[in-house]
């Protein structure tokens, strides 16, 4: 308030003050009334505190300087008014002073040169004590700038310090953002760990109740095993027992093993002795039913016995003067099948002698007659069961008897072929194609042909497939050549070599069981017979009449046996030699027209069956 008038004061002076004062009160005054419309300058506080207290720490006017200079700087200049106002004969003579100075400068006479040097000398010292007072400020002012610039100073070296130390931290931020990467990261995989965890506590509980309910199972089975254990002892115990009796059951059966070996070789000696008193060639004679039925008249079987066959002939009296006069042929053989033979009744009869075929002895078996006397329908007949000739009944025979000797600690290897003889030239009838066959004889008087098929078989449909290919084959050559099979000899032959080496005698066998279809026995009709026909004729006719002739040999023990005069011969020695047992089979043809040639046969096989071929013994080693 002062301040404002006395701002006031030097501008209604200036109108009524005298020209020279009022110019150094303008002087004086105006910066004054300038600083009130001015905004403090900064400097100003620290000389308005020095003015109120001196005595006060300069730290304090430092801090208010530096932190408020503005407003310290207003509170400063009007905390100055007072002080200036207590300043006694300064205030009170330039403000009331003013007035009355002003008033006394305009009411001093002009004179009163004295007063206004008074007036001039007050001023004066009022000057004089402010510029002092100023200097003072000065003073205080320049150490608190020495004091500022040391704390600027001190205030730089912070601020580097500062700005190291962020450079530090920022590096550290970069470190601490890398390692919070990599606990992000780490964070990821805690998560997923976690889940997996939760996962594998997810099984673990499952495989928990899984153990629970094995430990349970577990717990079931022990009591289970306990009572399996009391009960296996207890049959442990019974076992004991019971092995004592399996090893005496094991001695008795080996006694009795023992007991049937004698026996089985005791059969097989008797056996051996009802085939030699049977005659070791032996001769079955088989009449063909009529193909329309009925009966023949020429041909008579007596009911009584089944051995002998009568072909009865009426001769017309060529004078007609005289009766008719009739002729019976008669024929005796091992036994004679009448038309209603059935195959079954056939085979029975010889199976004792494919038996033998096992028992260690060679066995052939042929049928012998004219064409389309029955000679195929006996050996292969047809193919359902109860039509079956003696071919695949011997076979079935022989894989069975086999089995059962299996047991008795026999083995036996099958081998078979299938040969036809056509034209005194062989056909391999297990092959397609076109081989040179030949009759080979070893050292050991095995005979076999090169190049021949021999089948190793084990069971009977093997045989029976190779029976089959055999007549497909044969029917492709019958379709290239009219009635072949009826002018051909068929031979099968079914090599077995048995071995028995369980017992401390070791058996060994190798025997053959030849069964063979020889072609149609009917004579040359040499009027008829011309070209081919006439060389097959002569062919067969050599080939069956050296059949005679080779049996006839052994008969009488000839010293020479002329085997290699045919083929047929030639094959079959090994089986019709005195080391083996022959079956011939006479077939009839019972149609009147054939009379002919059924005596011609029943003659011929009546020959065969006059020899006694010499004693065979088994083919053991
Ligand atoms: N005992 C029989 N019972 C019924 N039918 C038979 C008997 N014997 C032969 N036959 C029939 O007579 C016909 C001629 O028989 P088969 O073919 O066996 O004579 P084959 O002597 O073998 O003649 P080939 O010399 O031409 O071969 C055939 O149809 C056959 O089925």
């Amino acid at each position: 308030v002062h301040r404002i008038k006395m701002s006031r004061l030097p501008v209604m002076s200036s109108k009524r003050l005298l020209p020279g004062s009022s110019a150094e009160n303008a002087q004086e005054y105006a910066p004054a009334a300038k600083k009130t419309r001015k905004e403090p300058e900064p400097l100003k506080p620290f000389a308005a505190a020095t003015v109120i207290g001196s005595k006060r720490p300069p730290a304090a006017a430092t801090r208010a300087g530096i932190s408020k200079p503005v407003r310290g700087a207003g509170a400063a200049t009007v905390a100055a008014g007072p002080s200036r106002a207590r300043g006694g004969n300064i205030t009170q003579p330039v403000g009331p002073g003013a007035k009355t100075g002003g008033a006394g400068a305009s009411k001093r006479k002009p004179w009163d040169l004295k007063g206004k040097v008074t007036d001039m000398e007050v001023r004066m010292r009022n000057y004089q004590t402010k510029v002092k007072s100023v200097n003072e400020e000065n003073e205080v002012l320049k150490g608190t700038m020495v004091q500022n610039q040391t704390r600027v100073a001190e205030m730089e070296k912070e601020l580097k310090r500062q700005r190291e130390q962020i450079g530090t931290y920022e590096k550290e931020l970069q470190v601490l953002s890398g390692i919070r990467d990599e606990l992000e990261t780490a964070l990821g995989e805690k998560t997923s760990l976690q889940k997996e965890l939760a996962n594998l506590e997810g099984k673990y509980k499952a495989m928990e109740t899984l153990v629970d309910s094995h430990v349970t199972e577990l717990a079931t089975l022990k009591m289970k095993l306990s009572v399996e254990e009391s009960t296996s002892a207890r049959l442990q115990g019974t076992v004991r027992e019971m092995e004592e009796e399996v090893c005496s059951l094991k001695q008795t059966v080996g006694e009795q093993e023992d007991e049937l070996h004698v026996r089985e070789m005791e059969r097989r000696r008797l056996h051996n002795t009802i085939q030699e008193l049977k005659g070791n060639i032996r001769v079955f004679c088989r009449v063909r039913p009529l193909v329309g039925g009925g009966v023949s008249k020429h041909i008579q079987l007596p009911a009584a016995d089944n051995k002998l066959i009568t072909l009865a002939k009426t001769e017309e009296s060529h004078t007609g003067k005289t009766m008719d006069t009739q002729r019976n042929y008669s024929f005796s053989f091992d036994r004679v099948f009448g038309p209603g033979a059935s195959q079954q009744e056939i085979f029975e009869e010889i199976s004792l002698l494919v038996q033998s075929a096992l028992d260690g002895y060679n066995v052939c078996c042929f049928a012998y007659g004219q064409t389309g006397s029955g000679k195929t329908y006996t050996m292969e007949g047809d193919e359902f069961s109860d039509t079956r000739g003696v071919i695949p009944r011997a076979v079935q025979q022989i894989f069975r008897a086999a089995e059962k000797l299996g047991a008795q600690g026999w083995e036996f290897n099958f081998t078979a072929s299938f040969v036809e003889i056509y034209n005194e030239s062989l056909k391999d009838l297990l092959h397609t194609g076109k081989r040179e066959l030949e009759i080979r004889k070893s050292t050991n008087n095995e005979v076999t042909i090169t190049n021949l098929t021999y089948e190793k078989v084990t069971n009977e449909d093997q045989v029976l497939g190779l029976i089959a290919l055999a007549n497909q084959n044969r029917s492709t050559a019958q379709t290239a050549q009219n009635d072949r099979s009826s002018r051909s000899h068929s031979v099968f032959q079914l090599d077995i070599e048995g071995v028995n080496g369980g017992r401390d005698i070791k058996c060994k066998s190798r025997t053959t069981l030849c069964l063979v279809d020889l072609a149609g026995s009917e004579r040359m009709v040499k009027s008829q017979s011309q070209g081919e026909r006439f060389k097959e004729m002569t062919a067969i006719n050599g080939s069956l009449s050296n059949l005679g002739i080779v049996i006839s040999a052994l008969a009488s023990k000839e010293n020479y046996i002329p085997y290699r005069n045919s083929k047929l011969t030639y094959l079959l020695q090994a089986c019709l030699g005195g080391n083996s047992k022959t079956l011939m089979f006479v077939n009839i043809a019972p149609e009147p027209d054939s009379f002919g040639e059924t005596l011609n046969s029943l003659r011929f096989a009546s020959k065969v069956n006059d020899c006694v071929i010499g004693t065979a013994s088994a083919n053991r080693k």
